[in-house]
């Protein structure tokens, strides 16, 4: 077996992957496993801006656990990559320097292990997108493809999109069937196993779920000119004091800061449809430059095939009991259900569930609806194709495997000239040629040779 380490650093969190795979079989698809999943107790590497040597610290507990499970003997064979996503890009944007230093920390602590360091970078919105797209594919077999000896075989599979909600952005990412690509900066091209996609894919900086609430919150204190906000994406007696410094302390919001005061207070009203008419500011539909826009002047094709929806998406649909609802009225029944609680009764239902995540739920799960329905144009039409899911056979759907499939080479771009038999039937064929070769010669013999003797004979 061949093991690989790929260290998630999201907004809110650090996820270390285990996967392995066996040797012999490396340019097979699906022989990739995710053996363990570890996830970094304490918030994202980007929060550390502060303390940067503590960045590389947080991850010691994990990293053991990986030591763990990686027989000893394979830990110096087994690569290491870390790649951040949207929490440190915000970081990067706000300060660089900062950034490179919350890396070059993390890099130390990663080589103090005895595995191969591969390397320590912040990955773009546009490489998480196509990543999650190659990593749920490569998970549900759909590249693999008969081989090109076989004329009459060649099937392709039809591709899933990928859509991935974290903290800080969120990536749409699907093989279109029309090939208007008026967007370049919009597509990837890929060889895999013998066949070219043209990938379309869209990373929103801001837009994941955290990012959002924050920069609507912003809006809304700006709008109402007063830090006291009645907010209808809370449950009603839901009662928040943020900090200014939470609220204004990233580059998604730092241009609405106002007040000088330090804290907001929140109030729920807890109203669905008040809710989403108040997230729908957030999606720009009026300016389109392009024949077709998602939103904020995006080029976005039509929509096509399945998608597989995680991280987030799956989180939040999963709490509210959403992931095989496909009749979308009934998505929206359920979530204006949920909004119209009061908090005091929210809490007696689910006490075991975090508060933070908890008081947020109303939000989050209408902030879905709006970014799936306004945002990218899904409709009940289409609701169903949406699949909610957190793992694939076994493996967390993310973006760490394609983003391992890739640098280690572990996806040929034509398929491996493989032999048109297998061994078994190879040799098979083998023993039944010479059983027949035999047998003509033996058959020869008696018709040809011995009929002379028998002749040779009477004589
Ligand atoms: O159990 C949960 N319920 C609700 N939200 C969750 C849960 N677990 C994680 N999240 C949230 O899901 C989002 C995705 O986090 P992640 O850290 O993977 O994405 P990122 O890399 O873009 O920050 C974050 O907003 C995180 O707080």
């Amino acid at each position: 077996m061949k093991y690989g380490i790929v260290l998630d650093a999201g907004s809110s969190h650090t996820s270390v992957y285990v996967y392995n795979w066996p040797a012999e079989k490396e340019n097979d698809t699906g022989v990739v496993q995710q053996v363990e999943v570890c996830k970094v107790d304490g918030p994202g590497i980007s929060s550390y801006s502060k303390d940067v040597e503590k960045a590389g610290l947080s991850l010691q507990d994990c990293m053991n656990t990986a030591k763990q499970v990686i027989p000893k003997k394979e830990h110096r064979d087994t690569p290491v990559y870390l790649g951040a996503t949207a929490g440190m890009r915000l970081l990067s944007l706000d300060n660089n320097k900062i950034a490179d230093k919350v890396l070059l920390s993390v890099e130390k602590s990663l080589r103090l292990y005895p595995f191969d360091f591969q390397g320590c970078r912040i990955i773009t919105g546009q490489e998480e997108g196509a990543y999650g797209w190659i990593s749920i594919n490569y998970m549900l077999g759909n590249f693999k493809q008969s081989s090109s000896w076989m004329p009459f075989q060649q099937t392709s599979t039809e591709t899933s999109g990928a859509l991935d909600l974290g903290g800080a952005s969120t990536q749409i990412t699907f093989e279109p069937t029309d090939s208007i690509n008026e967007s370049p900066e919009n597509f990837m091209l890929f060889r895999l196993y013998g066949k070219t996609y043209n990938v379309y894919t869209h990373s929103f900086l801001c837009y994941g779920k955290d990012q959002a609430l924050r920069l609507r919150l912003a809006n809304d204190v700006k709008n109402a000119g007063s830090t006291n906000l009645q907010n209808p994406c809370f449950n009603p007696g839901y009662v928040k004091n943020m900090s200014a410094v939470d609220l204004y302390g990233s580059p998604c919001t730092a241009k609405y800061k106002l007040f000088s005061s330090s804290f907001i207070l929140i109030t729920g009203t807890g109203d669905y449809h008040q809710c989403q008419q108040n997230l729908q500011d957030m999606f720009n539909k009026t300016e389109c430059p392009y024949s077709r826009c998602s939103f904020n002047r995006i080029f976005q094709p039509e929509l096509s095939g399945n998608f597989g929806a995680f991280s987030a998406f799956y989180f939040v649909m999963n709490f509210l009991n959403l992931t095989s609802e496909k009749d979308l009225s009934k998505v929206k029944e359920t979530l204006k259900e949920f909004c119209s609680e009061s908090w005091q009764q929210v809490k007696e239902k689910f006490p075991d569930i975090k508060e933070k995540y908890l008081s947020e739920y109303c939000f989050s799960g209408t902030y879905i609806l709006t970014l799936l329905e306004m945002g990218y144009g899904f409709t009940s039409e289409n609701w169903g194709n949406i699949n909610f899911l957190r793992k694939i056979k076994g493996s967390d759907a993310a973006w760490t495997l394609g983003y391992m499939l890739n640098l280690t080479n572990m996806i040929p771009a034509e398929l491996p000239s493989s032999p048109p038999l297998s061994h078994a039937s190879y040799v098979g064929l083998m023993v039944l040629f010479s059983f027949l070769l035999a047998s003509v010669v033996f058959i020869g013999w008696l018709y040809f040779w011995k009929p002379r003797c028998l002749q040779k004979g009477i004589i």
